[in-house]
């Protein structure tokens, strides 16, 4: 009654062991006196193979379909990886030029917006001496007219989308590793506040590109970003660091607080000594510290001495900028100016200073034709950036669709295959090779025989002499089917080393490392040799790790690890 069991246990029914089953006593060939057995007619049948399946041997074929098909997500996967770089290329080079053109006709990579504040109940003499259009405003003092041109004027009515929308570029012009400084300037009541911080229903430029570099840095995912905050006020020539952990007492602690010192590191960029630095793992840790930072600065400056740098103050702030500010860096200034008569001089003022740093004379005029032409570029270089963001977006998908499918496919083969083979090459003992080979679990086998003799009458129940006869014979038969057994085993080693061994260097690729950079620097040459160039011409920033802004892709590492500079400056 055990013999299916047996049965049950071989996977690839050699000659061999259909010669050790049929020769079994147990075993009776078809001409035997007994009759055909179940083993025999089992063998014989044609559905042998489905039932002479062993659950722990998984077909040789279906395993190199699947390690096929995990090397061909890797090529695929490595392929999207450099298209998605390439098109993203495309987009910064495009941008870039776009930002060089958009910004000072002079320097290149300052623009300049003014923004005309709405009169407010409060307002005196509601005579508006401005005059405006899209790049032009016009101040009329005493009869006679002053004009300005700007890269951008925004209306009194202009909506705070309006004006985000024109600062957006230059922030994922900071996510593709450039410094970035945005700023508002602008007499006391104009609107700087609101601009930058906004209120609640109406958020300014700040809580914006918070959220938007959050966003931006979650649709690709060809490099990780970190993100990191630090928040300080200048005022009256000292530095307040506005993240700083809240004094415990009126003392040194706090005054140092309001003190901080601007220095230069050993390569000769801006640091300021002491600055709190917040890593920031999402947007809603980026927005609670924000918060934090303006609830700040709204209380007032009581421990500062005064007196002690006033005469060196307008130059501190030229110093914390002057990396920001520096060659290859894109800044954008935001002059504001009131609509009221009454602060009329210092509107002039103020547009004054907004012309000097934009760097170009209003009577200095690009021609219209000139101006037409450059135009039709910015439009061009627009749609090229369009495109390829589209296109690029669409390899995202592509890579995320491949890389689901490749882990997918990992999980299924380490599952099915690695199982396999750890059960296949861990030893076992006497007692469960031969349960093993017997196969079913001894319960099963109990259950089965319980069953069928209950279900027998008294009579054809075994005596003890024909239990001792049967105990002898399936001992000479587990004998048989553990050899048989150890045969199967070593087949299978010898299987798995052809394709399933860690010694496979197709393998080791794909289980030794689940870093996409470097498993694709090992199947990869092309990207392989490019890490290793990159590797030995760029530069790391050796600044501490939370400030860095980390990338998997050896050609940001470098670049971007001035995000903690860009952010300070930005706010
Ligand atoms: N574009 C605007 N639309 C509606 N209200 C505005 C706008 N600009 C400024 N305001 C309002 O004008 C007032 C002064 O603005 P804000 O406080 O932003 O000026 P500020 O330049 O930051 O002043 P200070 O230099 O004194 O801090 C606020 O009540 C603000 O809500």
């Amino acid at each position: 009654m055990v013999i299916p069991t047996v049965v049950e246990q071989i996977s690839l029914p050699s000659e061999d062991v259909r010669g050790s089953l049929e020769s079994s006593p147990l075993v009776s060939s078809p001409d035997s006196p007994h009759g055909p057995s179940p083993v025999s007619e089992l063998l014989d049948s044609p559905s042998i193979p489905a039932i002479c399946t062993d659950v722990n041997v998984v077909p040789e074929h279906e395993k190199n379909e699947l390690e096929q098909s995990i090397l061909n997500l890797e090529g695929e996967i490595a392929q999207l990886s450099l298209k998605q770089r390439s098109l993203d290329d495309k987009r910064r080079e495009a941008l870039n030029k776009i930002l060089d053109i958009k910004g000072s006709k002079i320097s290149g990579s300052i623009r300049v917006f003014c923004r005309v504040r709405p009169f407010l109940p409060t307002d005196k003499r509601k005579i508006q001496p401005i005059s405006t259009g899209s790049e032009k405003i016009v101040v009329k003092l005493a009869g006679t007219s002053k004009e300005f041109e700007f890269d951008k004027v925004f209306l009194p009515q202009a909506l705070q989308e309006e004006v985000f929308g024109e600062v957006e570029p230059v922030l994922k012009s900071a996510l593709d590793g450039h410094n970035v400084c945005v700023l508002a300037y602008g007499q006391t009541g104009t609107g700087k506040t609101f601009t930058m911080d906004g209120t609640n229903e109406k958020p300014g430029i700040l809580p914006r590109a918070l959220k938007e570099l959050f966003h931006q840095a979650s649709l690709n995912n060809s490099f990780s970003l970190t993100f990191s905050i630090s928040m300080l006020e200048v005022y009256m020539g000292n530095l307040k660091d506005l993240l700083a952990p809240k004094p415990t007492c009126r003392s040194y602690e706090a005054l140092t607080r309001c003190n901080l010192n601007i220095q230069t590191d050993s390569k000769g960029l801006v640091d300021i000594e002491g600055l709190t630095d917040v890593a920031l793992p999402d947007f809603a840790a980026a927005r609670w510290w924000y918060g934090k930072g303006r609830r700040v600065r709204s209380t007032s400056w009581t421990n500062v001495n005064e007196a002690s740098s006033r005469s060196h103050w307008n130059s501190k702030l030229t110093q914390i900028l002057r990396d920001s500010l520096g060659h290859g860096s894109k800044v954008l200034m935001v002059a504001l100016v009131s609509p009221c008569e009454d602060d009329v001089l210092e509107t002039i003022c103020s547009l004054n200073f907004a012309k000097r740093a934009r760097g170009i004379e209003s009577n200095k005029e690009l021609p219209e034709e000139l101006k037409k032409l450059r135009e039709k570029r910015i439009a061009l270089l627009e749609e090229d950036m369009r495109e390829a963001e589209a296109e690029c977006q669409k390899v995202t998908n592509q890579l995320q669709k491949a890389e689901i499918a490749l882990s997918e496919n990992r999980r299924l083969f380490s599952t099915k295959f690695r199982l396999c083979e750890a059960e296949s090459k861990t030893p076992m003992s006497a007692e469960e090779d031969t349960k093993e080979a017997i196969g079913t679990p001894r319960t099963s086998k109990k259950d089965i025989k319980g069953d069928l003799s209950s279900s027998l009458p008294r009579f054809m129940t075994s005596t003890a002499a024909s239990r001792q006869r049967q105990s002898a014979a399936e001992k000479e038969i587990v004998g048989r089917a553990i050899s048989f057994r150890s045969g199967t085993r070593s087949s299978i080693q010898f299987s798995a080393s052809q394709s399933v061994s860690y010694s496979d260097p197709r393998l080791k690729a794909i289980f030794q490392n689940s870093n996409r950079k470097s498993r694709y620097a090992e199947t990869n040459p092309l990207i392989r040799d490019s890490a290793k160039n990159n590797g030995s011409d760029r530069r790391v920033d050796p600044l501490p790790r939370s400030k860095l802004a980390s990338s998997s892709d050896p050609n940001f590492s470098a670049t971007l690890c001035r995000h903690r500079r860009r952010k300070s400056d930005f706010i």
